[in-house]
């Protein structure tokens, strides 16, 4: 079949399409996506990609647990998921101090804005807390609302589709935390 099963975490099929035998066959790749899909396991690494599934209902991974559990946690330790992702970018950034981006794309209905919502609320929790950060987080985290407002629109494909590409940049200050976002729409 060209799909061996992993020894660690999840083990449904394989959480590393490096791993993948077969890994110039399209078949091998979709069948593996979709043994996991079935078993709600939406993330699948290629090396430091993620490839996520819109599992198009709620699930049970999106928790503060799962959230402190990611926190800190070498990338290929546990399960693959956004918030490992996202805080291999952030410790990433501390390190090297420089500069990193989280480049999020996909047909529409995906599940992009989803997936940069929820790191963003990743950021949000993960990050040191202050008075003054957690009024630039709630406005960080608020903001959204009030741009699917202008900008979203109900298509055949979204209920809730953004018309509009988005940039978010956050700058972290020294202390490493979330400091501001700048938002611009094309
Ligand atoms: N991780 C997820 N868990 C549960 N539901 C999700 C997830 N990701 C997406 N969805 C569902 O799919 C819908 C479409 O996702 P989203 O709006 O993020 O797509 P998109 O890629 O941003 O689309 P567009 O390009 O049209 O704006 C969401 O409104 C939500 O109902």
């Amino acid at each position: 079949s060209g799909v061996k099963t992993s020894t660690l975490g999840d083990r449904v099929g394989i959480q590393d399409f490096v791993l993948l035998d077969a890994h110039n066959s399209e078949t091998a790749f979709l069948d593996n996506l979709k043994k996991r899909f079935t078993e709600d396991l939406i993330y699948t690494y290629i090396g430091t990609l993620l490839i996520s599934v819109n599992p198009y209902k709620e699930l049970d991974i999106y928790t503060k647990k799962q959230m402190d559990l990611y926190m800190g946690v070498n990338f290929f330790e546990l399960p693959p998921h956004i918030y490992a992702l996202a805080d291999n970018v952030y410790h990433t950034m501390l390190s090297e101090a420089n500069n990193h981006f989280i480049l999020i794309s996909g047909e529409s209905g995906a599940g992009k804005t989803e997936a940069s919502k929820k790191i963003l609320q990743y950021y949000a929790v993960s990050c040191p807390s202050s008075t003054l950060l957690d009024t630039v987080r709630d406005r960080m985290l608020m903001s959204n609302p009030v741009l699917e407002a202008f900008g979203n629109a109900k298509t055949m494909k979204n209920y809730n589709s953004s018309r509009f590409g988005k940039y978010m940049d956050i700058q972290f200050d020294c202390q490493v935390s979330t400091n501001t976002l700048l938002l611009s729409s094309h």
